[in-house]
């Protein structure tokens, strides 16, 4: 829901009329796609202003789990948006970003603290599917999708400050209090009732 409310706030109309007006929400298989699903049903409950005119693409084809050399038909779509005019707005991380030098665990990303104290807790949705083998995309590369926009879910992670786009949102406002102390996570304040934080 973040991700559709900035995408309406940061691109104005006046800038993408098309003669055809297009919308494309690109899920990838895992959770950052499920993320592009729940984006796609809230700009489809927003489509009177979709379908006035719109040009966007929505990358939510990979997040924090991508890990290794791109799979097909990955690696295709991939190579059409990096070639793209269209605006691309990137949910959580870029897709493609592949750490180079792979194997470095000595890092601490930064969202790893609060992961790790969800399934201490007992409240992440299915550990048995995470593995933290794959967070080496944190730190993030140049290789991937170079965003016009990146919305970063509960706090940036290391490859945002490679982020060269013009819009950075943070959405994700439900880290508890507790937890943001513990970890010194140092989350900037939300405005009001507001879910999502342009940085
Ligand atoms: N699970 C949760 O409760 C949360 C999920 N979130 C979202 O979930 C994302 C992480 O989700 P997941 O852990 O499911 O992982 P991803 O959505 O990053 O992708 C995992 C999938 O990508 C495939 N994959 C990995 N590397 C590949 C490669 N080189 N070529 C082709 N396919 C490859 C895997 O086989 C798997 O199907 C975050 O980035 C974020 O968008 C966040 O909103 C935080 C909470």
């Amino acid at each position: 829901m973040s991700l559709a409310i900035v995408s309406l706030q940061a691109y104005q109309l006046s800038s993408l009329v098309k003669a055809r007006p297009s919308l494309l929400v690109i899920c990838g298989p895992g959770n950052n796609g499920g993320d592009g699903l729940v984006c796609a049903r809230h700009l489809k409950l927003f489509a009177k202003v979709i379908d006035e005119a719109y040009n966007l693409v929505i990358d939510a084809i990979f997040g924090f789990s991508f890990k290794g050399a791109v799979r097909e038909p990955f690696g295709s779509i991939l190579d059409v948006l990096k070639k793209t005019t269209v605006p691309i707005a990137s949910i959580d991380i870029p897709s493609g970003q592949t750490f180079k030098d792979g194997g470095n665990h000595q890092f601490l990303p930064v969202l790893f603290p609060i992961v790790s104290a969800w399934i201490e807790a007992g409240t992440w949705s299915d550990p048995g599917s995470f593995s933290f083998k794959g967070w080496d995309v944190e730190q993030g590369s140049t290789d991937g999708l170079q965003p016009d926009m990146l919305i970063s879910l509960t706090a940036p992670k290391k490859s945002a400050s490679l982020f060269r786009g013009r819009y950075h949102f943070l959405g994700g406002r439900f880290v508890p209090t507790a937890l943001e102390k513990k970890y010194q996570l140092r989350l900037p304040p939300y405005p009001g009732t507001d879910c999502v934080l342009q940085l």
